[in-house]
Order: C-alpha cells, then structure tokens, then sequence
C-alpha cells in the first residue's frame, strides 16, 4: 500500500499543502520546525486517528482555527481509495472515503497502515508501563480494526467504575450506606471483565505472534547479536490460568472479588489489562551469567535503541505477514542512531512499498534511501 497524494487544511502549520507521492522512499529535507513531520504526522493520523507526538486532536489544527482537514489517496492492490477525515476538536470527527460518510470516523482504523520510527521510540523501552501498553494496544487496532471500539469502552468503564470506586470508598469510611454504590460496582465488574477479558486474550495472542519476530530484528540490528537475546513477556496484573476467554474472564472476576476491600480503600481499579506490563528482556552473554535481565534500567544507551527499533521492525514484519505491506515512516530517526544501526535500519526498510523519511540534513539520510526529495521550508513542500 502506498500513499499516492496527500492534501491538508489548516493541519497544523500548514494552511493547505498538496503532495503528490509515488511508491519507494521518499524523503522530506528541511530544518528544524519546517514543517517535515507535521506531513508524515498527517497520514500516520490517518491510519489510527491518532498522533504519534499527541494525546489529544487540539493541537493538531492550525492555531486560531477550528477545523483540520487531512485527505490522502491510497493505492492498495492496484487501486486507489481516497481517505478524508475532518478534525474537530471538542465536537465529532468526521471520515469520508471516496466522498462517503462513515457512520462513525472510527471505522477509517486500518483502511491505511503505517509504521512510525521516531525519536520518541525509546520511550517505549524506558518510559512507563503505559507505554508499552499503548505500542501493543496500537498495533491490535491496526491488525483488527474493531478492537479499536473495545479499547475505548474499556477505557469508558474503567473511568467509570474508577469513580464509582472513590464514593463507595468514601461512603465505607463515613459509615454512611454504600449498598446501592456496592450493587451498581456489580454491574461495573462486569462490563469491564466483558471488555477487559477481550483485550487481554487479542493482547496476549498478539505478543504470542510478534515474539519471534523482535527476536529476529534485534539480531539485525544489534551487532553481534543472537535471537535469542531479546524477548517480550506479557505479565498479567493477575494469575490467568487458562488463556482461553471464558477462563481469563472468570479468573478476572475472581481477582475482582479478592482485591475489592483494597480497591475501595485505594478508590481506583487494581486489576485488569491497563495494569498489565510487557516485560522487555535481554540475554548476557554466556561468559556474564547468562541470566535474562529487563531492559528497563540494565540495558546500555545503545542497547535500548536496538531494542526500540526491533520492535518498530517486528510490528512491521508481523502486519506484512499479515498480507499487506504497511507504510514505513522513519521520522528524523537517523540523526539519532550511529553510523553503523543507520545503515542497519536504512538497508532493512530499503526495499518497503513505501518509505517516507524526515531529516534537518539531506547526508544524514542513508545513499540506500535515494529516492525522491522533497525540500520542506516555510509552509512550502517543493520537489528537488
Ligand atoms: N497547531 C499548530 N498551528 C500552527 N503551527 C503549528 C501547530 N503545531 C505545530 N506548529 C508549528 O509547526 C512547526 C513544527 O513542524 P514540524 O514538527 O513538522 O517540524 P520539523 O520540520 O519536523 O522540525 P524538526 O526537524 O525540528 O523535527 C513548528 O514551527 C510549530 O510551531
């Protein structure tokens, strides 16, 4: 798949812009705050509804206005669907393809994928567990674009029942009644074992697929290397037994149960998949130990960008076995990597349907990526 045209209105810095792009690499050069990832930022948009450098849409429309329009063609097997999606903040989105409403904006996920290296990557192996939890979750919505709705009613019930939790809390500590707090908990529990149960199984079968392949990535990009040393593990905030979804979600109630006294005192949920870690690990070599250390606080500087790169290029690697190859975005990721992980990362993706690069400097983009250039300077994108 590959984007062949790109148009923006008043998407951040840019008033309108129109790119025309082919399939290869395509490379947009220009100094900083130019411009170059606000483009790239735009059809990553488009492919999860939402940003790789924001949490929420606001900062996405140009200042002082109050609508964001972001329209790509897609190619896809030979043909050519075009995407549109209307920011609003504050009101309801609004997705289009081919000119048709979509019943609801959400059902754009997946219609384009794409994979974002950045510098902000390395927060996915020392940034929180959240983080982690965010990548996974991300890379569910891509393969099986209808988990997008169970993560937001999970996330919807856990708010919920969250404040639920604090009055029934309170009411426990005030000695007034909290029977009617306690019966409608009941029902909160459920929803959210439903929801939650679901998520966990898509997630622990996800980690499952993409395993081998960050085992096969590392290995590439870290010199000297084996596959065996880096691995992923999904730790449960509880003990699953069975992975089934019945089971996980009975398991899930029980826990609900045991630790209710703790979640009253504490006025927040203590179980479920937002409390779920994926363990990042690496192998020291034979003559070291052996030993299996986490990544988070023992792995060099160095070390930790392999790690974060190898798991870009496994979600890649997993969404191409998938049968469709994902759009690669490599957002002024070079200028960030020594010379040799540079050339590593460039000759892997080189051959990508699409590859769309930013960088300040034209020579810290790899000769393996020529393709087309774009000079990106004052609002205008021009092709050199
Ligand atoms: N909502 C917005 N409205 C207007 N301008 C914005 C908005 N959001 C960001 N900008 C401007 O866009 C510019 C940043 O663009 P972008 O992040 O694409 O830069 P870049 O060319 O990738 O730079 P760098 O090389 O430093 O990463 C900044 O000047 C910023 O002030």
């Amino acid at each position: 798949m590959y984007v062949s045209h790109l148009t923006l209105h008043n998407f951040r810095s840019y008033a309108s812009a129109d790119v025309p792009l082919e399939a290869g690499v395509t490379a947009f050069i220009g100094r900083n705050g130019q411009g170059k990832t606000n483009l790239v930022e735009a059809i990553d948009y488009l492919s999860r509804l939402a940003s790789h450098r924001v949490a929420t849409d606001a900062p996405l429309v140009k200042a002082g206005c109050d609508q964001a329009i972001v329209r790509a063609a897609v190619v896809r097997d030979g043909r050519t669907a075009v995407l549109e999606v209307e920011l609003n903040p504050g009101k309801t989105n609004r997705a289009r393809v081919n000119k048709s409403p979509l019943a609801k904006s959400r059902d754009l996920v997946g219609l384009v994928r794409t994979v974002v290296f950045s510098p902000e990557d390395l927060t996915l192996v020392k940034g929180d567990p959240s983080d982690r939890r965010k990548f996974l979750d991300d890379l569910l919505v891509l393969r099986t674009p209808r988990l997008a709705g169970v993560r937001a009613d999970y996330d919807r019930i856990l708010r919920q029942r969250n404040s639920l939790l604090k009055t029934a809390g309170a009411a426990r500590r005030g000695s007034t009644s909290q029977e009617s707090a306690l019966s409608t908990l009941g029902a909160w529990d459920s929803h959210l074992v439903h929801a939650g149960s679901e998520l966990l199984s898509h997630r622990l079968a996800l980690v499952e697929a993409l395993a081998p392949y960050v085992g096969k990535a590392y290995a590439t990009v870290a010199r000297g290397a084996s596959r065996e040393d880096a691995a992923i593990d999904y730790r449960p905030s509880f003990d699953l037994g069975q992975h089934d979804p019945a089971a996980l979600a009975e398991a899930f109630h029980a826990e609900l149960e045991r630790r209710r006294g703790d979640e009253l005192d504490r006025g927040i949920s203590l179980v479920g998949p937002h409390r779920d870690e994926l363990l990042l690990s690496l192998g020291l070599a034979p003559e070291a130990g052996g030993q299996r250390l986490p990544v988070k606080g023992y792995a060099s500087h160095g070390e930790s960008w392999s790690f974060a790169l190898a798991l870009r290029l496994a979600s890649y690697d997993l969404l191409r076995s998938d049968g469709d190859d994902p759009i690669l975005i490599l957002d002024d990721v070079f200028a960030e990597l020594d010379t040799e992980r540079r050339a590593q990362l460039a000759e892997l993706v080189a051959g990508a349907e699409q590859v769309l690069v930013t960088a300040a400097v034209a020579d810290d983009v790899p000769a393996v990526l020529a393709g087309v250039r774009y000079a990106v300077a004052g609002g205008e994108v021009t092709r050199v």
